[in-house]
């Protein structure tokens, strides 16, 4: 039976990550930090859910933690490591950028220790489409140069890819850095649009729509995305001979067994539609008040997902209608609207 780590196995990603990895035979070792970013009470249950299968343990930590992580690691010995783990948000970045040099520098850092230490098949770690920051150049590859970060949780997130190229570097350890396109289902976060906006239109408050509605994201849906994660852990990235021999296609790196993965979902949905689709969902209209745009936010965003498909065969393919509604089913039911 095989063994991986995930960090964040209580938040939103790492919940259905672990749920299908349980699914499909494996062993997971969760471990979560339970921060108050947002309802606890949310990752609680996640993990309550986890724990009805036997061969999940919860165990409770920071990231920063080191001694803490690092004897849960090498009690374990996992074959693999998910690190997705982190402090997320874009906005709240600008409020609490500490939160994002504590959780995703430092923790970062010392999942790769342990990572190296226990030379582990391979090390799989969250990045975002946030890298992209001002490009304009759309679908969004993986080879396009991303030195353009618009907020510090953007920078932190580059910074952890050039970090994790640097250890599958020297110490040969094979590393794939996912790039995620705005996540959204059951389960989901409730600092995200899907959750705020509808609790807005369930309650018949107001909602805001930023840049007069004028915002397009490549929304992916969560099941879709730990699909491609799963397909991913088996396609450890391996050190090219030369440089020639890397496809096209690839983001392989010449000097490193280190790739950079889209996980999206190919289509740029303009964010008024998604909230078409909600208000159908709920069978009731949103009270919409159109205000500008806020800082540090991007206007679009929209995956290239050839690698992905390229790598593995699998392409994320749930339209926004039937994710939105399968999203709002379980709104109704966890909120009880
Ligand atoms: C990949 C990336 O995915 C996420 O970032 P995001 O794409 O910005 O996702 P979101 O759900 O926060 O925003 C989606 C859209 O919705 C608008 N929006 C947001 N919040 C309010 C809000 O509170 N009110 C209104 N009106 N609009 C909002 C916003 O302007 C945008 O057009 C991250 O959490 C992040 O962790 C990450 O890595």
């Amino acid at each position: 039976m095989r063994t991986i780590l995930i960090t964040g196995s209580a938040g939103f990603i790492g919940y259905h990550l672990s749920q299908l990895l349980l699914d499909e035979g494996f062993r997971v070792v969760g471990y979560d930090g339970m921060t108050d970013y947002y309802d606890v009470r949310l990752k609680e249950r996640r993990h309550q859910n986890l724990m009805q299968n036997q061969h999940f343990s919860a165990n409770i930590g920071m990231l920063e933690d080191f001694e803490a992580l690092h004897a849960l690691a090498m009690a374990e010995k996992p074959d693999a490591i998910v690190h997705l783990a982190g402090q997320a948000g874009v906005r709240y970045s600008l409020e609490n950028p500490r939160a994002y040099v504590q959780s995703n520098l430092v923790g970062t850092f010392n999942v790769m220790e342990c990572a190296r230490e226990l030379r582990v098949d391979h090390l799989l770690m969250a990045s975002t489409s946030s890298v992209y920051g001002a490009n304009e150049d759309m679908p969004f590859s993986e080879q396009d140069k991303c030195d353009t970060p618009l907020t510090f949780y953007a920078a932190t997130k580059k910074a952890n890819e050039a970090m994790g190229h640097s250890y599958a570097h020297l110490w040969n350890l094979p590393i794939t850095m996912f790039r995620f396109f705005t996540v959204y289902g059951p389960w989901g976060r409730p600092d995200m649009a899907p959750i705020k906006f509808a609790k807005g239109i369930f309650e018949g408050s107001p909602i805001d729509i930023y840049n007069n509605g004028e915002m397009h994201r490549d929304f992916t849906y969560v099941t879709d995305l730990v699909r491609g994660i799963r397909l991913l852990i088996d396609t450890p990235p391996d050190r090219p001979e030369s440089a020639g021999d890397i496809a096209e296609w690839d983001s392989l790196s010449p000097a490193a067994p280190y790739r950079i993965v889209n996980i999206g979902n190919n289509d740029k949905v303009r964010l008024m539609d998604f909230v078409t689709a909600l208000e159908e969902h709920c069978g009731r209209e949103a009270v919409k008040n159109f205000v500008p745009m806020q800082k540090g936010d991007v206007p679009a965003t929209w995956a290239d997902a050839t690698l992905l498909r390229e790598l593995t065969g699998y392409a994320p393919k749930t339209s926004v209608y039937d994710g939105v509604g399968k999203f709002i089913a379980w709104y109704r039911d966890y909120y009880r609207v």
